[in-house]
């Protein structure tokens, strides 16, 4: 098994096979959290004018997402998983436009298959390559809106690596290196609003959930399905 890491926008068009689009501050943190609660459907979406326009055509849908780490004013909630911790989204659509995370699955044009990546499914992750045995999987870290690398979504992609490898990587110190730095603007007090404290134990909550995530499309675009491993 090849296993590439590539970094930001460029790297997901280079993508080949067995894709993981890697964002885990916050995006593909926050989708799982929203599968979790029951979510019908997700659909990944890179234009907020799509978000707008499937929101005309789709009943039940919720429209979340971030430019510049906000919430888009007019959307229902932003991407922060601590303000969709107790919704209930059963039943509902979540129509999910980020920065960087939701780019990277319209972006990667030539993978095979595309499942997303972030510590609270890392483990399922795992699995679910192991059982494909994909001749190339290639390892996408989003980065900082897509343009810069952070460190959160290179760590995880140097856990996943390590661990297909048989080795154990140091979870507890990656944490600790995130809290004093890249994972440093979710902790600043002038962001709370948007980007609560709580997103940061949320987004490193190791395993939380047994499932992965995978993009696949229909009618409107690509969406993502829940596989329990
Ligand atoms: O939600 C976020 O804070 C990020 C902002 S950015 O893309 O890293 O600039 O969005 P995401 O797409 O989840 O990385």
């Amino acid at each position: 098994m090849q296993i590439n890491i590539l970094q930001g926008f460029d790297g997901a068009k280079k993508a080949e096979g067995l894709a993981v689009i890697i964002d885990v501050f916050r995006a593909f943190s926050f989708a799982c959290y929203a599968a979790n609660n029951g979510a019908k459907r997700i659909y990944p979406i890179d234009k907020l004018t799509l978000v707008d326009q499937l929101y005309k055509e789709i009943p039940n849908a919720i429209r979340c997402g971030e430019r510049h780490e906000k919430k888009v004013p007019h959307f229902e909630f932003g991407n922060s998983p601590t303000h969709i911790e107790k919704e209930d989204f059963t039943g509902k659509t979540i129509l999910h436009s980020t920065s960087s995370g939701t780019q990277g699955i319209y972006l990667s044009t030539n993978a095979s298959e595309k499942i997303t990546g972030s510590f609270v499914n890392a483990d399922a992750v795992i699995q679910y390559i192991k059982t494909k045995e994909p001749t190339t999987v290639s390892l996408v870290c989003m980065g900082y809106e897509g343009t810069s690398e952070a460190d959160e979504d290179t760590f995880f992609a140097e856990y996943i690596k390590a661990k297909l490898e048989g080795t154990e990587p140091d979870f507890e110190e990656m944490v600790e290196k995130l809290r004093v730095g890249s994972g440093k603007r979710l902790l600043d007090p002038i962001k709370q609003s948007y980007s609560p404290k709580r997103d940061f134990d949320l987004c490193l909550s190791l395993n939380r959930f047994p499932f992965i995530l995978k993009a696949k499309k229909d009618s409107k675009g690509y969406y993502l399905e829940k596989i329990e491993i």
